[in-house]
């Protein structure tokens, strides 16, 4: 028998690959006016995401879900607590540095869709891909119209903002989110506007996105049916977090 060691036996199994997203011991307040203490909107937050994984979060109304996905997209910065995306501790990075990580690994699905009112389904979804640079115009129309395609809207491609209803809004908002194809996503209500089958197929969309290698989905939702659809459901309740 041959003691020789193959060289797929020499292969020790390397780290376990850097969760997506990292949060520990997150607390936000915010001073309110007239008001001598703060207002504490998160307490002691602990959350991990891994690479492929969806996580869902619900909570009533004023928990502080969006001001948890303010912060986990680098919109905000937490008092206390670290995030980190990949790997990289982000709540003491310079605020270029983390305007340059989040247009390179996140896209938002806001409730607020921010769309420009004059502006056609497909220089919306454009938008971004200016910033990233290196694509000529109609290079990026042509990833615009495709990610328009994805989401159902092929037909819309030149209709305005005025002339889209609600649904289709919040659909053109999803393929602007997705369109320099983010590692990750961070999703606010995204079907609130849509009907039940629209919304099963943008959020199929979302999903698929997310369950790639090594991508990942945070949704906040106040629909249960649709955390279910997450690996993992937390609830927060008065800016605590825990698994549902
Ligand atoms: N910039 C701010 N300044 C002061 N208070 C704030 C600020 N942002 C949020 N808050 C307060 O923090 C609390 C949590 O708000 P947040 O929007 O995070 O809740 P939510 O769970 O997303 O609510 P909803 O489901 O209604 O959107 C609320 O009481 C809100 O008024």
């Amino acid at each position: 028998m041959s003691v020789i060691p193959e060289p797929g036996d020499l292969r020790v199994a390397g780290p376990p690959p850097e969760p997506v997203l990292a949060v520990e011991g997150v607390t936000k307040r915010f001073k309110l006016k007239g008001r001598a203490d703060p207002l504490t909107v998160l307490e002691d937050v602990t959350l991990t995401v891994r690479p492929g994984a969806t996580a869902a979060i619900v909570g009533l109304s004023g928990a502080g879900k969006s001001t948890l996905l303010n912060v986990l997209g680098l919109l905000e910065r937490p008092d206390t607590g670290t995030v980190r995306i990949y790997g990289r501790e982000t709540t003491t990075m310079r605020e270029r540095d983390r305007a340059g990580l989040r247009g390179e690994t996140i896209g938002f699905v806001f409730q607020q869709l921010n769309l420009l009112q004059r502006r056609t389904a497909r220089q919306q979804v454009a938008a971004p891909l200016l910033y990233a640079g290196g694509r000529t115009l109609r290079r990026r129309y042509e990833l615009a119209d495709e990610a328009l395609r994805r989401v159902g809207l092929g037909e819309r491609l030149h209709a305005t903002q005025a002339s889209l209803s609600g649904g289709e809004q919040q659909r053109v908002a999803i393929a602007r989110a997705l369109i320099r194809d983010p590692r990750l996503i961070l999703a606010d209500e995204p079907t609130g506007a849509l009907d039940p089958q629209t919304a099963a197929q943008v959020m199929d969309l979302l999903f698929d996105r997310a369950r790639a290698e090594d991508r990942a989905l945070v949704l906040v939702t106040h629909d249960h049916a649709l955390a279910r659809r997450a690996d993992d459901v937390y609830v927060l309740d008065k800016g605590r977090l825990s698994p549902a």
